[in-house]
């Protein structure tokens, strides 16, 4: 891991401090001559602290308000209500002083230089961040071995794939060795293999050098490998804050026994309980009574070589939250 240097003063104190954070847009809806002007609340009265060596997930659905908040705790977007401070500063009035201590990734887009070598876009960053060159040379070799970046150094940003260029665009959020590190979207398109390296990466990045990392994400597989605490938004605001199994009892969804038979056979008929899948000797069987009285029923009309009960899987348990359940939105936030 890159190790550090006298200029990132330890924090003190929330690196994220929110409260009350709100942004409204005015927005022109409607047929050209009968337009109408409406005020969208993007984020809407939203307050949580994150707190040193913290790895937050901030998911919602589309349009929820995630990259409003995000650009304003970039300094990219002014807050229109509340108060926000990140690393003790306002970010919108202290945008570049931040900018030394905070790195941001956007998945979607690249802070490389496209025509340029990985290598030398790199090498630019360091005179951005004003990094002294010998801590830029040292980090640039520690982040490379981590992140085999060796084999595509020399390649020019335009031609490299997806997983390589994130692995670029992260190297260049972290030379200058921020406290804070702000991710959009990660692992967005990438295949199997480069999402486990990133998430691995990140995992190793927090552990070591305590790094904060903030993330939105619409892939649950980042949140469960990475996140011990999860923010879900939802029109602008806060319908959860807390960890994964919280989550879960908040949108509570069913459970699923699976019972692998002794040999193939007819969908399982037992009260409290659906056959929804089956294959081979496999099945699955969505629970809606009790476990224990259901796997009883099981075991006395089949022969079963193996029974296990599966939690309701992440995915079907943010769909339920993202549904709008005004309930959870009332309840589920600090
Ligand atoms: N510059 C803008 N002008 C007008 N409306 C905006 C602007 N930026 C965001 N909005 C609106 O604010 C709301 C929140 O948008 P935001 O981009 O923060 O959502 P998001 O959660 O990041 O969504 P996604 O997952 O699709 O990126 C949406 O209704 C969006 O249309």
């Amino acid at each position: 891991m890159p190790s550090s240097d006298s200029s990132a003063a330890p924090a003190e104190g929330p690196i994220i401090d929110a409260r009350g954070l709100g942004r409204s847009f005015t927005v022109s809806e409607g047929p050209l001559l009968r337009r109408r002007r409406r005020t969208v609340d993007a984020v809407d009265g939203v307050t949580f602290q994150v707190h040193p060596g913290e790895v937050v997930g901030y998911l919602g659905p589309n349009g929820a308000g995630k990259s409003t908040t995000m650009k304003m705790l970039i300094g990219l977007l002014t807050p229109g209500r509340g108060r926000l401070r990140v690393l003790g500063a306002e970010p919108a009035r202290h945008r570049t002083r931040l900018a030394a201590r905070i790195g941001i990734v956007f998945g979607q887009r690249t802070t490389l230089w496209w025509d340029l070598p990985l290598r030398d876009s790199l090498a630019l960053t360091r005179h951005l961040y004003r990094v002294p060159p010998r801590d830029h040379a040292r980090r640039l070799a520690e982040l490379t071995e981590l992140l085999e970046l060796g084999p595509f150094l020399h390649t020019p940003v335009r031609q490299l794939s997806l997983g390589q260029r994130m692995r670029g665009d992260l190297t260049a959020a972290l030379l200058h060795d921020p406290d804070l590190l702000v991710l959009d979207e990660p692992t967005i398109g990438l295949d199997v293999v480069s999402k486990s390296t990133i998430r691995a990466f990140l995992t190793r990045l927090n552990a070591e050098r305590g790094t904060t990392i903030l993330l939105t994400t619409h892939d649950l597989g980042d949140v469960e490998r990475l996140c011990r605490r999860v923010m879900v938004i939802d029109h602008g605001r806060l319908a959860y804050d807390g960890d994964l199994a919280g989550l879960r009892d908040r949108a509570p969804g069913p459970r699923t026994l699976v019972v692998d038979l002794a040999e193939p056979g007819p969908p399982i008929a037992v009260p409290g309980a659906r056959c929804v899948r089956s294959q081979g000797p496999r099945q699955w069987l969505e629970l809606d009574g009790n476990p224990a009285a259901v796997i009883a029923e099981v075991a006395r009309d089949h022969q079963v070589a193996d029974l296990t009960v599966q939690e309701p899987d992440i995915e079907g348990v943010v769909a339920r939250l993202y549904k709008g359940d005004a309930a959870l939105a009332a309840d589920g936030a600090e």
